[in-house]
């Protein structure tokens, strides 16, 4: 799993992650959002089971911390099957792939995180087993090698990925179910930040839900994380309940932004209005500026900054918006679009 790699929770301590364990849905039912994707699932979930068969082989992408690796293992709940969990980067001899693959059971889910990140040759293994479950396996080695035929048990690959961008055609083709996550609206993060508190077993207000929820970029994971601690203020500098004021003093020292901007959304705004006069500009440049690839931009950063109203994307590139301005406490056409 990525974990550790990816820019919503690099900060998290192993304290974190395993309270991120226990708030973690199982079952659809505690899934909230994602109505759409979740609607289909729950169809082809149901008609598999029906016909006892291997769910088609499903690809989640979207941002981090939307619950792509959650739903990987809600469906092997759903589908009541067991699951093997691995990622891209950790398989990169063929062999490691046979080995997990020829232990899975009937109808079993492979869990592959990271999924744009196989090698080459791991990958064009990979496709003859979600094929036709079948792999070549070589045996016996110098003069007496040869390669093997095996069948496989029927199993189900899910993979996930921030990088939609960067699977190869082949690859993505393979997938008979892909859905991409969304960011998750004020409303349905403060559900979500409710039912962890009530897990946590921390009382808290529907309007300090809303608070918490308003400033986590419009993600699940981050929400949980400001939820664990706005509750260590609650507990040490309050009552022990989350009301709305101990909320905002700790948000206030906690440093979040009041839209839960990180730090590269930022970057991104204030790159484009001081080096750029607010742009537009194309979206190469403006990676280059921020120092981070296109492609990242484009699927991690940009959805959300454009959802919120910060950014447009015009057909000369990237522009940004009043609200941007505003946010950062700027003045369209100051300094930099003066005279020069
Ligand atoms: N719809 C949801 N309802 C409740 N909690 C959720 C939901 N989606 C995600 N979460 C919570 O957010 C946390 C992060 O979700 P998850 O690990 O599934 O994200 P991810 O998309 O796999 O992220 P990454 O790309 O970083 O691997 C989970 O531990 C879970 O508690
Ligand atoms: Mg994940």
């Amino acid at each position: 799993m990525n974990e550790n790699l990816n820019p919503s929770n690099e900060n998290f301590s192993n304290e974190d992650l395993d309270i991120e364990r226990a708030l973690r849905p199982l079952a659809f039912e505690d899934f909230s959002g994602q109505d759409q994707v979740l609607e289909n699932l729950k169809i082809f979930v149901q008609a598999a089971n029906l016909r006892n068969e291997a769910l088609d082989h499903t690809l989640f992408h979207g941002p981090p911390g939307l619950g792509k690796t959650t739903l990987a293992h809600i469906l092997a709940n759903e589908l009541g099957v067991g699951i093997k969990v691995t990622s891209g980067p950790v398989l990169d001899k063929p062999g490691d792939l046979a080995g997990l693959l020829t232990n899975l059971d009937d109808r079993d889910v492979l869990f592959i995180d990271e999924i744009h990140r196989l090698s080459p040759i791991v990958e064009e293994y990979l496709y003859s087993a979600m094929e036709d479950y079948k792999i070549d396996i070589m045996i016996e080695s110098g003069p007496n090698a040869r390669t093997v035929q095996i069948n496989l048990n029927p199993f189900t690959l899910v993979g996930a990925t921030t990088r939609s961008g960067l699977l190869t055609a082949p690859m993505r083709a393979r997938f008979g179910i892909q859905s991409r996550l969304q960011y998750y609206t004020t409303e349905l993060l403060a559900t979500i930040v409710e039912r962890s508190a009530h897990i946590l077993n921390v009382p808290i207000s529907l309007e300090a839900a809303i608070e918490i929820a308003g400033r986590s970029r419009g993600t699940p994971r981050i929400a949980n994380a400001l939820l664990r601690r706005v509750r260590d203020f609650a507990q040490i500098k309050g009552n022990g309940k989350i009301d709305i004021e101990i909320s905002k003093f700790a948000l206030k020292a906690l440093n979040v932004d009041a839209h839960g901007l990180d730090e590269m959304d930022n970057k991104i705004l204030i790159t484009l209005i001081d080096k750029f006069k607010g742009g537009p500009v194309g979206i190469t440049t403006l990676a280059t500026a921020v120092s981070e690839s296109a492609e990242t931009i484009e699927e991690v950063y940009e959805p959300f900054l454009i959802q919120q109203g910060f950014i447009m994307r015009t057909p000369r590139g990237r522009e940004v918006t009043e609200a941007a301005y505003k946010h950062l406490g700027r003045i369209k056409g100051g300094i930099q679009g003066g005279l020069f």
